[in-house]
């Protein structure tokens, strides 16, 4: 059996620090797992986490520990708040203390090189008897600590888990809405990420608003495009998960995806970018699955193709934006005529 006020957020980073901090302001007893031990107990005896979120105070119904079995025995809720290129490995340690009925949920917005995986697929596979879900939507940890009014999205199959997480995490400034497209939802956290670098980049070429609504627009067209051959249903990149987290994140600095790409399109090298942002950025590697993803399902992707030259392939962003513009006329609006994965050159 488990307890139904207790939660376990795997992960010391900054959205994990927020997560486990909201459960425990709602007055539910929240451990909060790092891998580092000595990290733990320094968050732990200063009540704060120095190394992702300083200056933040932390709730006391918060434990901060190394201690897996203890954070998760008996927890009704496990968030998994672990970056794509850990996540398999991490949910591998945790099978052995799971209770028959905790619920698991993956924060990441990332995708794993082995088959396109997303992460509640990798929850479904490491723990099969589980049931599991996805939260994801416009969430920058650094507001939702501070209290910023912010809406989310818990995207499962199962009502349970999602009434529990709503309960969990619920509070007057933050609003969690329920989906059960739990696919859709996790792919538009994870392509927006390869989109805010296209952004971070056209802003550090001092691109006007004009262009940044045709971005962000022609982003939206892009993602739905893929979604909808691999099965997502495309409207649900029309709520919070798909254009909310895209429009966050496209516009402001606080995305670290969107830092990287405003650092190479400032002259910085990639490696560069990443090594001064020193956190995770998950759209390097999302646009690589998804521009080799794109041309085998030859899906039109003009945008992550583009990305995906400059990253990798050395084309210079000036030349590549270029290219984008000067292709044939296309159409405005998909799925109401001329559809989607046609191949052309334009935006
Ligand atoms: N930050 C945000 O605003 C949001 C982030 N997300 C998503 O949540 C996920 C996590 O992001 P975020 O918390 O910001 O990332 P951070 O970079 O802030 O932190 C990542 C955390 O994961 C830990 N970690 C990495 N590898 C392992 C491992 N093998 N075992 C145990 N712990 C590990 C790191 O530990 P250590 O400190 O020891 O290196 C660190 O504490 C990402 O997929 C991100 O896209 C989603 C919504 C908002
Ligand atoms: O997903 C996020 C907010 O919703 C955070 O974006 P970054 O990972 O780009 O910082």
């Amino acid at each position: 059996m488990t307890n139904p006020n207790k939660i376990a957020v795997l992960g010391g980073g900054s959205f994990g620090t927020a997560i486990a901090n909201m459960a425990a302001t709602n007055g539910n007893t929240v451990y909060q797992w790092m891998r580092n031990e000595e990290r733990a107990k320094q968050c732990q005896a200063l009540r704060e986490n120095p190394f992702y979120l300083p200056g933040f105070p932390l709730h006391e119904m918060l434990t901060i520990t190394h201690d897996l079995q203890t954070a998760i025995t008996d927890a009704a809720l496990v968030f998994v708040s672990i970056p794509s290129q850990s996540f398999r490995s991490v949910v591998k340690l945790i099978q052995p203390y799971l209770s028959k009925d905790t619920g698991v949920i993956s924060t990441a917005k990332g995708i794993e090189p082995e088959n396109f995986t997303l992460m509640s697929q990798v929850l479904e596979q490491e723990l099969p008897d589980h049931p599991i879900g996805v939260l994801s939507g416009p969430n920058f940890a650094k507001e939702i600590v501070v209290n910023q009014q912010t809406g989310t999205v818990i995207a499962s199959e199962y009502d349970a888990l999602i009434t529990l997480t709503q309960k969990a995490l619920s509070s007057g400034t933050f609003r969690v809405y329920a989906n059960h497209d739990r696919y859709g939802v996790e792919l538009g956290g994870a392509l927006k990420n390869i989109y805010a670098i296209v952004c971070g980049m056209a802003a550090a070429l001092g691109t006007g608003h004009n262009t940044q609504a045709m971005l962000l627009t022609r982003s939206l067209a892009e993602m739905s495009r893929l979604a909808q051959v691999l099965g997502a249903n495309p409207m649900t990149f029309l709520g919070l998960a798909g254009m909310g987290d895209l429009i966050l994140t496209c516009t402001s600095d606080l995305s670290r995806n969107y830092r990287v790409g405003y650092a190479v399109g400032s002259g910085k090298s990639l490696n560069e970018a990443i090594t001064d942002i020193g956190q995770v950025a998950e759209g390097v590697n999302t646009v690589k699955l998804v521009k080799e993803k794109a041309e085998s399902l030859n899906v039109y992707m003009p945008l992550a193709t583009g990305l995906y030259a400059i990253l990798f392939e050395s084309r210079p962003v000036i030349e590549v934006a270029q290219q984008l513009m000067q292709g044939e006329q296309n159409y405005d609006v998909e799925f109401s005529g001329k559809l989607s994965n046609e191949p052309s050159t334009s935006l």
